[in-house]
Formats: C-alpha cells, structure tokens, sequence
C-alpha cells in the first residue's frame, strides 16, 4: 500500500498550489520538488483560482497571515472543494493571536479539508481553545506522551468529526486520526525542531502525497508523515550543525525510494 502512494507521487507529478507563508516558502518549494511534485505559490486573488484548477492539491499555511491573503485562501479553497481536490491546512500559530484563530474558524467553516496538519499546541486550540501556543512551536505542557496519549486521540477524533478532515498532529510521537482509525508514526529526530520549516515542508510534502492519491488521504498521509520523519533521521547522521540538517534532509527526500521507506518506517496502529 506504501509503495504504491510513493510510486504514484513520483510517476504522477503532482502539481501542488500553495498559499504559505514567506518564512519557509522556498522549502517548501523544494521538498514538493525533491519527493516527485511539482509546486506552484499562488496568493493573488485575481489568479487563485486558475491556479487551483490546474493543479492537483491545495496547500493552505497561516504562517504569515494578513487580510489579502485570507481573501484568496477562502476562494482557493472554495475552487478546490467544488473540483475535488485534497485541500491541506497548517494553522501555524493558531492561538497565538486572535487573528490567527478567528481565521482558522472561519477556514474550517467555509472550506471542506481533507487534512488539517499542526504540533499539537496548534491542534489543541482548534479542537477546544486551550492550546498553550508559544508562537509557532508546540508548548512543552502540551506534549504528547506514552501517557496522555489516549486523551490526545479522543481530542483529535472529536475535531475529526466536527471537520471531516484527517487530523495529523506533529511532534516527538506523530499522530494520524479520522473517525475510525488511529496510527502512531515514531521516525523522526529532534534536530527537526532546531530549524524552521519542518513542519511547513511536512505538510507540502502531504499536500503531494495526497494530490498523487486523492481517493486515499490517510494513507496519503501516515505515509508522508513517515517519509519526512526517515528522511530527518538520515540527515542526522551526515549533518554538521542545524543549517547543514537543512539541507541533508531535502537531499534524504530526493533520494527516497519505497525500499527504503519501508525498510525504515515506524507505524503503530491503535
Ligand atoms: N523531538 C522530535 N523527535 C522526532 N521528530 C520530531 C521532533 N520534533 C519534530 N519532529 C518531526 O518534525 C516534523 C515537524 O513537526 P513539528 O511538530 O516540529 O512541526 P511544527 O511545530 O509545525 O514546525 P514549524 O512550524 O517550524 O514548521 C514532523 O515530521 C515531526 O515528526
Ligand atoms: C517562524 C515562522 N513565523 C511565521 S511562519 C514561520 C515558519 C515556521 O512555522
Ligand atoms: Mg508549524
């Protein structure tokens, strides 16, 4: 099953539409490219939605909001809900500032996602308020553990129902929920959380998964999910320092094949 979401990715070329922010906007570009999309960054309002109709997936990143381009993330969306193309959320920052979460609110309101993809600090507000956002990283209080597990899923499935989107919550332990399945991904390394982007490139990278694999969005995304975690865990053995992981990580995705990935991939379902 693996394999024939990563074949399909490399054969199909997916073209991505992404609305994101200009921290991370390159890497994001680069990891679509290095894992077999193609990306296009789009956020004019007199373009969106020739731009969503021609691509594959629509990738949706708060990072840096502001009011034109919450304009033309709703009418993208709206163009790729009625073309039924998988639509992706990162709601970097969510609870860090009213704007952010009003406008997360309303995206979920007015747009149909098929995954919603955050640290669990993002997830927690937009499933209940209570996320204890320290900007855009996750809260330490917020962690996910062995323990508090159980309860995280609970969350994540609650907002699964009320979103019908497939809940992806990043960290040490990644997790992927819908109404009725749970998996556990632990690839991954901690140098992941020392640079910026890693977060943002992992929900481009599920942007392209699910544009190759429409009919097939949870599979689309444990897979990515652990494509993007092997590929840190590689980095950081041929990394110098944070800058040089950067960059190993991005040749690690170029280099992946399905041997590979399965070769190294952790998943547990629930
Ligand atoms: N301590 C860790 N150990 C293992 N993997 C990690 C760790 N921290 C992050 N990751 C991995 O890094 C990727 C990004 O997750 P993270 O939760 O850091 O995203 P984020 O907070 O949204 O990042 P950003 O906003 O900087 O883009 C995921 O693939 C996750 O598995
Ligand atoms: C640092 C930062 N600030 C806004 S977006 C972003 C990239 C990581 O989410
Ligand atoms: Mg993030």
């Amino acid at each position: 099953m693996l394999k024939k979401i990563v074949k399909n990715v490399q054969n199909q070329t997916p073209l991505v539409h992404n609305i994101t922010n200009y921290v991370t906007v390159n890497d994001c570009a680069n990891i679509i490219l290095a894992c077999g999309g193609s990306p296009i960054m789009a956020d004019e309002m007199t373009e969106v939605e020739e731009i969503t109709t021609i691509c594959q997936s629509l990738v949706i990143n708060i990072g840096t909001l502001n009011s034109r381009t919450i304009e033309a993330m709703i009418t993208a969306g709206k163009k790729a809900n009625q073309l039924n193309h998988p639509v992706i959320l990162d709601p970097v920052g969510a609870g860090a500032s009213t704007l952010r979460t009003e406008t997360v609110e309303r995206l979920i309101k007015e747009v149909k996602f098929s995954v919603i993809r955050g640290n669990i600090s993002e997830i927690k507000t937009l499933a209940a308020g209570t996320g204890q956002t320290l900007g855009v990283d996750a809260s330490a209080a917020d962690l996910v553990t062995d323990k508090n597990i159980d309860s995280v899923i609970e969350m994540a499935r609650t907002l699964s129902e009320k979103t019908g989107a497939v809940i992806a919550i990043s960290g040490v332990i990644d997790l992927v929920v819908d109404i009725n399945q749970v998996f556990m991904i632990r690839n991954g390394h901690p140098l992941m959380s020392k640079i910026t982007g890693a977060g943002c490139m992992l929900t481009a990278v599920i942007g392209a998964y699910c544009g190759a694999n429409p009919n097939q969005v949870i599979e689309a995304t444990v897979t990515a999910i652990c494509a993007m975690g092997l590929c840190g865990e590689i980095a950081a053995t041929k990394c110098e320092g944070t800058s040089s992981f950067k960059m190993h990580l991005i040749d690690a995705m170029s280099t992946l094949n399905e041997t590979i990935l399965e070769g190294g991939m952790k998943i547990e379902t629930k």
